[in-house]
């Protein structure tokens, strides 16, 4: 019970609910009571002694009582619905809460089809429980203490005898659970599995498809489907086998009190309406105890289940506000960045950042080049305050990043991710995504700057256009031109583009940054790039490899030193310098054939004729 102890909050707060359907199930269990003994009192005092005249009256008991129960089952039906659902609404909201508070590091790991069926599959098992489960388990030891206590009163000798199996029963039952609640973990288990092969599946198709690697993703999913076959029927092999063997010990009693009884009535020792009662009230003993593996199999299911909410619900959030963190004022920031000394590590292998130290003052562009996995986008997630560092210090305008409220310096930061990631909305909603209370000319201004618009308005709908799952439909170009309008839209004190112009040609890019130079004025900028060309202009440019700093300057002094940057410089431009030669050259042949061409039209006396290529 630890387990829903832990999940209290969410439906302690409908415990009217809770104890309306209590009573409006002990109220029916306790109706139910009265029919051993309408039963006895008809055998006893009417058949047996033949007054006939009390049936009318005891028949309308019946239908009094038959009405009463049903009555209070469908309020117990009806409390118990709304109190599960209302505990369900309650979590959901709570676990998605807790999804957005969720620190960078969390998502590193977790898998979308895992946490989908935590909050689908496993929120039901406990809805169901809270609901329905718990209140049926009380009731299970309800029926068993009152038809206990009733078969006591008509004859104690009887009904310890017919409990003699009993003891049994409970302890098969108890056996049962220990083996059921690890299987039906496996269940859960191999179930999240399965649908986190289906999403990744789904999100994936493109590359599934053009890798032709459909069979095996076929049977990628078929040992999972497999797995959750074998958990299920190892499952219902253990179902299987404690059945059948708690419902004879079950019946093992009816017959006991068969017996037992049977030789009472014809000693005399007990009325046969005592008989008949018991027998009707040893069903309400055994009724539960019939009904326990299914009640312990939902207690089980559910356990597991709360067990995997809790899990997350519980999460440590590792970036967090500090208590009386600092609300920076928007329009107080200058952008004022500063890494002292800044070493990192996302796990404890090997360190993504050593020693790392800029300052850029207010206004400045930074420009971040490296290889792949050198650090680049390290800098910015650190900044970003997505994980905590440990070593070294980020400042800005002189604060302790640590020390800021979360969204208060995430307020002032616009960022341009490497993945573009679109909303399935609007192309409008995408732009205002970061902002509230925006005007349509201002969206169309910075998707202008972005050098967007055209091509936004050349769609049927405009910025009305809905974009597909994650941007489908439109290009890696415009997908980042989007976010790039997104990020202007902002109007961030410190703009964070990671390379975010890689998706688009050389043009393009050439005139998004025009836009830049207009929007980054006033704004601390750090950019990271593969392409010099979009660091050029830069006031400092950091080269960094494996984490560490290995060059730093503008163009111009790095482009005087040997090093990783002139190498680059060199690479990239080598081919640009090969093609204008190259055109140079064609050029010249085509001159100097010409004048050839010319001269000998000269010399044969003929008119010259107009171009050179007929
Ligand atoms: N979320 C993460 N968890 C664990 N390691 C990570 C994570 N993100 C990056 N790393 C590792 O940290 C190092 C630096 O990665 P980073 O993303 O900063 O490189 P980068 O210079 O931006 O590379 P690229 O140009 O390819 O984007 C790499 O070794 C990378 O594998």
């Amino acid at each position: 019970m630890e387990v829903f102890r832990q999940l209290k909050e969410y439906y302690w707060s409908e415990k009217k609910l809770l104890i309306a359907s209590v009573i409006s199930l002990i109220t029916a269990t306790a109706l139910g009571l009265v029919y051993p003994n309408l039963l006895r009192y008809l055998i006893d005092e009417v058949i047996t002694k033949r007054q006939f005249s009390l049936v009318p009256g005891l028949a309308m008991l019946v239908v009094g009582v038959v009405s009463c129960k049903a009555l209070f089952q469908f309020s117990h039906g009806f409390f118990s619905s709304k109190l599960g659902n209302n505990t369900a609404y309650n979590l959901r909201n709570a676990l998605y809460e807790k999804l957005q508070y969720l620190s960078f590091q969390y998502y590193d790991k977790a898998r979308t089809g895992d946490l989908m069926s935590r909050l689908t599959a496993d929120l039901q098992a406990v809805r169901d429980f809270i609901g329905f489960g718990f209140v049926q388990i009380l009731n299970v030891f309800m029926m068993f203490t009152f038809g206990t206590i009733m078969m006591l009163t008509i004859n104690w000798q009887l009904t310890l005898i017919t409990m003699i199996s009993m003891p049994v029963l409970v302890f098969t039952a108890i056996r049962f659970e220990g083996k059921i609640h690890p299987a039906f973990r496996s269940i859960r288990k191999s179930m999240s599995s399965m649908t986190t092969s289906v999403q990744e599946n789904i999100t994936g198709v493109r590359t599934v498809k053009s890798f032709a690697r459909e069979p095996y993703e076929i049977g990628k999913f078929s040992e999972r489907n497999e797995d959750y076959r074998i958990n299920n029927v190892t499952t219902s092999g253990i179902w299987a086998r404690y059945f059948p063997l708690m419902e004879i010990l079950a019946n093992l009693s009816v017959v006991i009190l068969l017996g037992t009884g049977g030789y009472m009535v014809i000693t005399d020792k007990i009325t046969l309406g005592e008989l008949v009662a018991c027998f009707s009230l040893i069903w309400y003993i055994i009724g539960p105890m019939w009904q326990i593996g299914f009640h312990i199999n939902n207690y089980t299911q559910s356990k597991a289940a709360g067990e995997r909410l809790l899990e997350v619900l519980h999460h440590y959030v590792h970036v967090k506000n500090k208590d009386n963190a600092i609300e920076l004022a928007p329009d107080r920031v200058k952008g004022h960045v500063r890494f002292e000394n800044v070493s990192f590590a996302y796990t404890d292998q090997q360190s993504a950042l050593r020693h790392f130290e800029v300052d850029a003052r207010p206004g400045s562009v930074i420009g971040l080049l490296g290889g792949t996995g050198s650090g680049k986008s390290t800098v910015v997630q650190l900044l970003l305050r997505a994980y905590n560092i440990k070593e070294g210090r980020i400042t800005l305008d002189g604060i302790d990043i640590r020390d800021v409220t979360l969204e208060s310096l995430r307020a002032q930061m616009a960022i341009v991710f490497q993945e573009t990631f679109l909303f399935s909305s609007t192309i409008l909603n995408n732009i205002a995504y970061g902002v509230q209370n925006v005007t349509m000319e201002k969206v169309i201004q910075a998707a202008k700057l972005a050098k967007a618009h055209d091509f936004i308005m050349e769609l049927p709908l405009g910025y009305q256009t809905i974009v597909g799952e994650r941007g489908m439909g439109l290009s890696g170009g415009q997908k980042q031109r989007i976010a790039i309008a997104r990020a202007l839209l902002k109007n961030p004190k410190i703009l964070i583009l990671d390379d975010a112009t890689s998706a688009v040609d050389m043009e393009t890019e050439h005139e998004i940054q025009m836009g830049f130079q207009e929007v980054m004025q006033g704004r601390t900028t750090f950019i990271i790039a593969h392409r010099i060309s979009s660091l050029k202009h830069a006031d400092e440019i950091i080269v960094l490899d494996q984490g560490r700093i290995v060059q730093r300057g503008t163009h111009d002094q790095l482009m005087k030193q040997e090093g990783p940057y002139l190498e680059t410089y060199k690479i990239q431009f080598a081919d640009k310098a090969d093609a204008v030669l190259l055109e140079e050259s064609i050029e010249g042949l085509l001159a100097s054939h010409q004048e050839r061409v010319e001269n000998q039209v000269a010399a044969a006396g003929q008119p010259k004729r107009g171009g050179y290529i007929q």
